[in-house]
């Protein structure tokens, strides 16, 4: 089982977090008592990295096993129905997740996100270095992928040097083999897309093909945030998620794009 933290009163309506290739829950550390006040807030650590074991997925693993992680741990904790938000690897499990197991997902949250993280070769690549080499240049090169110039998180960069490099390669793997551009169109479940403007991981143009694709969902670009927006715009998340997961169903609107 993914390792795990649950905040918030007990009987509110839960809410998974879900982390982005490389980092741990404390993704969340800015966000998560926010929506603590309104929600059972769990939060969970992709395999090998956190403290979640390695060994929970190997090579050749998909997001379709990562979103079966997801589920097997809602199972445990006595959850049926469930909102998501994810960022990333974390956000493309939530869009599986809302595409094919949809009777389990009340409401999503798309953040920094893709549909398809601009195709396979790059992945296996970054996943024979990693490898081959362990995990040091992609620990070197990240914060200038997650971060704004000048911004960084001590922890999350922490963090990331004592991810496991086998399921690290192995996660790259899920995002080689991962494509959910044609099925955007069948999630039915109400969905929010948020991207950082200066995202150079996955930029808005990502984020606006989710929301074109999915019907009735809302976009959100946020000024001043890379790729882990929860981490650089921890309150402006944090209140987009509020608003998002108490909204009525039948709020959404593809007409409003947002831009804070
Ligand atoms: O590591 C990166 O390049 C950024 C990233 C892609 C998928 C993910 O979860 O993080």
């Amino acid at each position: 089982m993914p390792h795990h933290t649950a905040e918030g009163p007990q009987s509110a309506p839960p809410l998974l977090l879900g982390p982005s290739l490389g980092t741990s829950m404390a993704l969340w550390d800015g966000v998560a008592p926010e929506l603590a006040a309104a929600h059972r807030v769990v939060r969970w650590d992709l395999p090998g990295h956190g403290r979640s074991p390695a060994g929970l997925i190997g090579p050749g693993a998909t997001v379709a096993d990562l979103a079966g992680l997801v589920l097997a741990l809602a199972d445990s904790l006595g959850v049926d129905r469930f909102a998501y938000a994810g960022v990333s690897l974390g956000g493309a499990v939530g869009l599986h997740l809302a595409a094919h197991h949809p009777e389990r997902v009340t409401r999503l949250a798309a953040v920094c996100t893709s549909a398809h993280f601009g195709g396979a070769e790059p992945w296996r690549q970054r996943a024979a270095t990693v490898r081959r080499e362990g995990l040091a240049q992609f620990v070197r090169a990240a914060p200038q992928r997650w971060f704004t110039p000048g911004f960084t998180v001590p922890a999350l960069v922490a963090d990331h040097l004592a991810v496991d490099p086998g399921a690290y390669a192995a996660c790259c793997d899920a995002l080689a083999a991962y494509d959910l551009r044609g099925s955007l169109a069948s999630i039915a479940v109400p969905t929010l897309v948020l991207a950082g403007r200066e995202d150079p991981a996955t930029p808005p143009a990502h984020a606006r093909e989710i929301a074109d694709a999915v019907p009735g969902a809302s976009l959100m670009e946020l000024s001043d945030a890379s790729h882990l927006a929860p981490a650089e715009r921890p309150a402006a998340v944090a209140a987009a998620l509020r608003a998002h997961f108490a909204a009525p169903a039948g709020a959404e609107s593809s007409d409003t794009a947002a831009r804070y």
